[in-house]
Order: structure tokens, then C-alpha cells, then sequence
């Protein structure tokens, strides 16, 4: 049986090391202030100030901000820090012009996700901005949750598992498939270095499996430079595979391929999606039909539409800025 008089003894001492630890008053240990009844992404101003008068019991300001923010809107940053990408807000101007006009948009973990709109409706932009190319105006841009990307660089961004495949397709021309994908697993290591190291068991099974996902198993000995357009651009997406981001920006991968080619890169894209975040930027509709995920559209630097194709391009309001172009 519990001894409650000895339970609510220890209670007590453990509240008075705490008061002595913080020099609070003891009621602050205990009073919480009520959460909102309708708690949203945002912090109402009012209420962070009705509740300033609250003592802190946390000694970091940071943290006791953190802590308070939880409190007053357990849904919403708890809705956020379940996001892969969150995006909130976001604005860009380039020389008094806005590329980007309050743009909010989130990705699920798992998710793939296509953007599509119209010439100069802030695609590009976006992308820079959650790779770090370029900063934002004002906004939010957070990374699983709680990485405000906002604040780290483009080489911070990569490491920490958001991978970018750029329209045209970079790869080493004068070294093979397989020598490819080595040199982009191996980070720091030097490309002698990369080429003349022992493969351990682990790294032959990441591309052997990365081998399988793009197509190019049975092209592995091929030279990048024999490879077709196509081709290329799936050895560039395998290379990214090869750093394991969590998330991928994929900016036009179809762009000059073939049917055949772009019907394979939806299905790709698929199986790359079962394991990793993926956001793919198209003008080409039938492939954004075959990807089969939900549809963002951009217009003038925010969401104009969001949903299935069906839906969005149902919208007369994407139909006049966009598909009816
Ligand atoms: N560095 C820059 N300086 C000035 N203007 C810029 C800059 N970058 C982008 N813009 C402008 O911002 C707008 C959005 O451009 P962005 O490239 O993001 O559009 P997009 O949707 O990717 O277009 P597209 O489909 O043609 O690639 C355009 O009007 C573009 O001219």
C-alpha cells in the first residue's frame, strides 16, 4: 500500500528544492495558466501579454518562451512540430517586387507533394528559400519541427537531410554509374580517396539499392556520359539518395525527357516517396497526373489553389492564371 503522508512529505521537499533553486513564489510551481480554447499557429499578442505577468520557472529565457508557447497553444506547435516542412508567412522581395507574398504550406512526414503555377509564380524562390539560397523576408520556415531554417546556410541545409536536384543534371561524365553514386556518399572523403576505398557491406547495400530504385542497375559499369537525358537525371536523383535526405526539392525532373522516361520518373518518384519526404516542382500535368499526390498552386508568390488535380485544376481561378494560358 502507498504511504500517501510520506508521498505528499516528499512532495513537498522536492517543491521547496525547486523554490529555493528558482526564488519563486511557491503558488507559481502550481498555477498554470488555461490554454486557449481554440489554440491556432500563431500566438495571439493579447494573450502572451495578459500572460507575462505569470512568474517563469524556467531560467532560460529561450526555453521559458518555448514553454509558455506550449502552454498557451499545445495544437498548434505540436501541429508544426509534426510537419516535415513548415512554412508560414513567407515573404520575398527582389527589388521592390514580391516573388514571394505571405506563402504558407506544409508537408507531412511521408509526403509527396507537386507545385505547380504559372511563369514567375515563386517556385524557384520557395525552393531557394527552404535550401537557404536565399533568406526570406519575414516568415516562418521550419525543418522537422523545430529547425528554423531561416537561420542555418545552404551547406547546413543539405547535412541536415534536405536534398535539392536542380533542372539540369550534374553529374561526372568521365566516371561510371557506380563510381557516381560512391562519390556522392562519400561526403569529406577525397574522390582518390572515394575510388580506391574498401566498400564496407553497408555502403554496397545502400547502392545496390539506390542501383534498383533509379533503373540503372544493369548500366552501373556504363560511363555518366553514355547515359540519356533521362538517365542522367535519375543517376542525379540516386546521388542525392546517396546523402539519405529526409527530404527532396525536385525542380522540373521531366523537362526534355521521353514518355517512356517521364512515365518511369513518376513511378520512381513513388517508390522514392515511401521512405523520404519529396517535393516536386512540374509544369508537365501528365506527369503531375501520375504522381497521383496532392497538387500546391503557386500564383503571384502564394497558394492559389491546394488539393487533387482534379480539384485544383477544376478552380476557375487556376484555370484563368494558369491552365487556361
Ligand atoms: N534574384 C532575383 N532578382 C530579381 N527578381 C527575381 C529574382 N529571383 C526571382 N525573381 C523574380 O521573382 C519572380 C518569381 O520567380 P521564380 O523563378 O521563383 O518563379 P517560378 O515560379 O520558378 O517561374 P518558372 O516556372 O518560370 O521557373 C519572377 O518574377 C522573377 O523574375
Amino acid at each position: 500500500m502507498i504511504d500517501q503522508s510520506a508521498a505528499r512529505r516528499e512532495a513537498e521537499m522536492q517543491a521547496a528544492r525547486l523554490r529555493q533553486v528558482q526564488g519563486v513564489p511557491a503558488t507559481a510551481l502550481t498555477r498554470r495558466p488555461a490554454a486557449p480554447a481554440a489554440p491556432g499557429l500563431t500566438l495571439p499578442a493579447a494573450a502572451v501579454r495578459a500572460n507575462a505577468a505569470e512568474p517563469f520557472v524556467s531560467p532560460h529565457p529561450y526555453a521559458t518562451q518555448r514553454a509558455l508557447e506550449a502552454r498557451l497553444a499545445p495544437g498548434g506547435i505540436q501541429a508544426r512540430r509534426e510537419t516535415l516542412l513548415y512554412l508560414d508567412g513567407v515573404s520575398k522581395t527582389f527589388d521592390g517586387f514580391k516573388a514571394i507574398n505571405g506563402l504558407s504550406l506544409v508537408v507531412a512526414r511521408g509526403e509527396m507533394r507537386a507545385i505547380i503555377g504559372p511563369n514567375g509564380a515563386g517556385k524557384t524562390t520557395m525552393m531557394d528559400i527552404i535550401t537557404g539560397k536565399t533568406r526570406p523576408d519575414k516568415g516562418d520556415v521550419y525543418f522537422k519541427g523545430d529547425i528554423d531554417l531561416t537561420q542555418h546556410d545552404e551547406a547546413d541545409i543539405a547535412s541536415m537531410g534536405i536534398g535539392r536536384k536542380f533542372q539540369k543534371p550534374t553529374v561526372f561524365d568521365s566516371h561510371t554509374i557506380e563510381d557516381n553514386l560512391r562519390l556522392a556518399m562519400a561526403g569529406s572523403r577525397s574522390v582518390f580517396a572515394t575510388l580506391f576505398h574498401r566498400k564496407s557491406s553497408a555502403e554496397a547495400a545502400t547502392i545496390e539499392e539506390i542501383l534498383t530504385t533509379t533503373r540503372l542497375g544493369d548500366k552501373r559499369q556504363m560511363l555518366a556520359a553514355d547515359l540519356s537525358h533521362g538517365q542522367k537525371q535519375w543517376l542525379e536523383i540516386g546521388m542525392l539518395l546517396a546523402q539519405d535526405p529526409e527530404l527532396l526539392l525536385v525542380d522540373e525532373p521531366v523537362a526534355g525527357m521521353t514518355d517512356a522516361e517521364t512515365e518511369e520518373t513518376a513511378l520512381l518518384l513513388k517508390d522514392i516517396a515511401r521512405t523520404r519526404s519529396v517535393v516536386v516542382v512540374e509544369h508537365d500535368m501528365h506527369f503531375v497526373r501520375a504522381l497521383g499526390v496532392k497538387v500546391t498552386c503557386l500564383h503571384e508568390g502564394s497558394v492559389l489553389a491546394e488539393g487533387t488535380l482534379d480539384a485544383v485544376s477544376a478552380d476557375p481561378r487556376v484555370v484563368e492564371v494558369y491552365l487556361g494560358r
